[in-house]
């Protein structure tokens, strides 16, 4: 792969605030066209990174290029090239919806306006309410409209901060759908997410901790790597059977889904040993079964922490 190919390409890139390391020797390259999920705790250093990304946030280290242009040098060329969704809706709520995408129009000089607003409008099903008011729309469409003026620049990198947070299943859907369109037509996209479910729909994802990269890769990859070890306890006895488990020795999370709980650990031996009292209850059922995604994160979560007790 040659470095054109890579739309971020960035190494050791740090950031502290007073005496505070938030990112630390991240070194991060995306090639063009992929879609990127940006995952970790609150507070592990996405925001800070993405704001590094698109020239908002010096780094104090590190160096690199978006879209081949200096995160230093062309800082400010690269935060007009970039399209960046902030975590809070950051429009005018007593505008309307196509009175906002004027107003980026206008920010941006972006030439034939109106043209490019009804495309835009058309393109993310907004025209039925390209007159309503901002502050009016559900947040599904409220974030529909912050992506709609994100791209009305046609960047080619998008950077996108938690833009489904508090959004309801089949918006979400709707907006991965388009985002997923957008990539093949060659758009980049790096997008912070708590979802597991979007973190799945992602070509690869990244993992943050305490401000560095953990792990990365497809999710395939991602599951692969944990090297962890998961039981599926189902049957009337698991709650109480719950507490039991996390302080059990070799076991490193303990997370219900529904009416199973899901028990992991790194040393195989240790959590089978942990589980053999509940072998054999008529209360209990408990079956080895392949780590999901979401097991991995609950898992990393307790590794760069404490252990974790986790409803999903
Ligand atoms: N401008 C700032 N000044 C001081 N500290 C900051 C600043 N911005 C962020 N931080 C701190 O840096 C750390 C990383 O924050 P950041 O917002 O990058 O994390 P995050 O992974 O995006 O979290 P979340 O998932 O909650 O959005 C946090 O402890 C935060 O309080």
């Amino acid at each position: 792969m040659t470095d054109t190919d890579l739309a971020i390409d960035v190494r050791h890139l740090a950031k502290r605030f007073g005496d505070r390391k938030v990112v630390k020797d991240l070194t991060l390259q995306v090639p063009v066209g992929q879609i990127c999920g940006f995952l970790g705790a609150n507070g592990s250093g996405k925001t800070t990174t993405i704001r590094m990304l698109c020239g908002l946030l010096t780094p104090d280290d590190g160096e690199g290029t978006c879209l081949g242009l200096d995160v230093r040098r062309d800082a400010m060329k690269l935060r007009t090239q970039v399209g960046y969704m902030t975590q809070k809706f950051s429009f005018y709520e007593d505008l309307t919806v196509a009175e906002n995408l004027e107003f980026v129009a206008r920010l941006y000089d972006i030439p034939n306006r109106d043209r490019a607003i009804n495309e835009m409008l058309d393109r993310m099903g907004l025209v039925d309410r390209a007159d309503q008011l901002a502050g009016q729309l559900s947040g599904g469409w409220k974030q529909r409209m912050a992506l709609a003026a994100c791209i009305l620049h046609q960047p080619k990198l998008l950077l996108l901060d938690e833009p489904t947070a508090g959004v309801d299943p089949k918006a979400r859907r709707e907006f991965w759908d388009l985002i997923h369109e957008m990539a093949a037509d060659g758009l980049t996209v790096l997008v912070s997410t708590h979802y597991m479910d979007e973190a799945e729909r992602c070509h690869r994802i990244v993992y943050l901790a305490d401000g560095r990269l953990i792990v990365q890769g497809s999710a395939e990859e991602v599951v692969a790597q944990a090297h962890i070890s998961t039981w599926r306890a189902t049957g009337h006895g698991v709650v109480e059977a719950a507490k039991l488990l996390r302080d059990a020795p070799g076991i490193e999370s303990v997370a219900a889904f529904g009416q199973a709980l899901h028990v992991s650990g790194t040393d195989r031996d240790a959590v089978a040993h942990a589980l053999e009292p509940l072998q054999g209850r008529d209360d209990i059922t408990v079956e080895e079964t392949e780590p999901t995604l979401e097991d991995v994160f609950i898992h990393l979560l307790a590794a760069s922490g404490t252990k974790t007790e986790h409803a999903a």
